[in-house]
């Protein structure tokens, strides 16, 4: 009898009553001191003209009650933006105080208990000098943990920086997870039902395993260098969506129409972007944005980035349904295995979108 590979395990189903309300904008916008005079201020790194953009606004109860003028919303801001922020999304301000509170232990541990958790070769998950990426020459502000969605395989990482264990870590990132999850899975049925499309077309073959399936905590410290400073990198995200929180210093820069636009920082607001993977899925209709952080205040600045990723062995291609005779398909179908070592390193140095190796006519 002909073997069958095992079917990827469902991923979650789990979701949260939207029971709570928007939360407060309790915070006035940040100042931001550009120091014009400092010697070593690099210009190039400034937002064009200084501009700003505040992305729409998107209320997940809406989604979630399909409301049609809320999904379409969605689209557009996705269509033209790549970018968009979610709100009343039910991740209550308790959770988000103390996800920020445990991502700064684990950023503020001693050296040496960061440095057990450093990658071993070939894997992606753990800490992430500022140092690392290709060859190990990234030169950026930022440290990252890599924390894998897969229960399992996020306790061996959370071992070797608390050898003994840290409950309150491990329990506060797994209720975090779940939370934001369940945001993702909506916003995917929501695009895919928006497009006309099964509204699961997007999600069946998401997993919690894979490099890409991680909760990436950034880390940004600025104090003693030149302002502004490149922190993070200009890159694109690998997977389908990714939900970032910030802590509200800004710092954020979208890449539109060749000109840094600076993103207006919203407290307790999710900010949502596609990434490569529902760029090619919708067939170039939805853009995987470049986007870069930029550091111009020395505030201590904090990240959570949480992935939706396919299986590493999931192939991924255009929607049939958006593949047409006036739009053919401009991917060749690949896996995520093939994309991910079709890329320098797991913290995607380049900021040239990694695609333009599938399309199906090379740029
Ligand atoms: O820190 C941020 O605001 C963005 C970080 C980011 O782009 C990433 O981790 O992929
Ligand atoms: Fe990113």
């Amino acid at each position: 009898m002909a073997s069958t590979a095992a079917a990827p395990a469902p991923y979650i189903t789990s979701s949260l009553p939207y029971t709570h309300s928007l939360p407060q904008q309790h915070t006035t916008p940040p100042s931001y001191p550009y120091q014009h005079q400092h010697p070593h201020v690099d210009s190039s790194l400034f937002a064009q003209d200084d501009q700003q953009v505040e992305l729409t606004l998107i209320d997940l109860q809406l989604l979630c009650q399909e409301d049609e003028a809320e999904i379409h919303k969605l689209l557009i801001a996705a269509k033209e933006w790549g970018f968009l922020q979610v709100a009343n999304h039910g991740v209550s301000c308790k959770l988000l105080c103390e996800i920020a509170e445990q991502a700064y232990h684990a950023f503020t541990l001693p050296a040496e208990a960061k440095a057990r958790a450093e990658p071993a070769a070939g894997s992606g998950y753990g800490y992430f000098t500022k140092q690392s990426g290709a060859n190990g020459k990234r030169q950026q502000l930022s440290e990252a943990f890599r924390l894998p969605l897969n229960p399992e395989h996020r306790a061996d990482v959370i071992i070797k920086l608390w050898p003994e264990g840290n409950k309150a870590f491990s329990s506060v990132v797994e209720e975090y997870i779940a939370a934001v999850e369940s945001i993702l899975l909506q916003l995917l049925r929501s695009f895919a039902s928006g497009l006309g499309l099964d509204p699961l077309q997007f999600t069946h073959d998401l997993s919690k395993d894979g490099i890409f399936a991680v909760l990436r905590m950034n880390f940004y410290n600025a104090s003693s260098q030149p302002l502004p400073s490149l922190a993070f990198q200009a890159h694109s995200d690998p997977p389908i969506l990714t939900i970032l929180h910030q802590n509200g210093v800004d710092g954020l820069q979208i890449l539109k129409d060749n000109k840094w636009i600076a993103v207006k920082p919203q407290l307790g607001s999710f900010v949502v972007n596609v990434g490569d993977m529902l760029q090619v899925m919708s067939n170039d209709l939805y853009p995987s944005v470049i986007h870069r952080v930029v550091m111009k205040s020395d505030k201590f600045r904090s990240s959570l980035v949480l992935a939706a990723t396919p299986h590493p062995q999931a192939i991924v291609r255009p929607a049939p349904q958006l593949v047409t005779e006036q739009r053919p398909s401009q991917y060749v179908p690949f896996t995520m295995e093939e994309y991910f070592s079709s890329l320098d390193s797991v913290e995607y140095s380049a900021s040239k979108s990694h695609l333009n190796k599938f399309r199906s006519i090379p740029t």
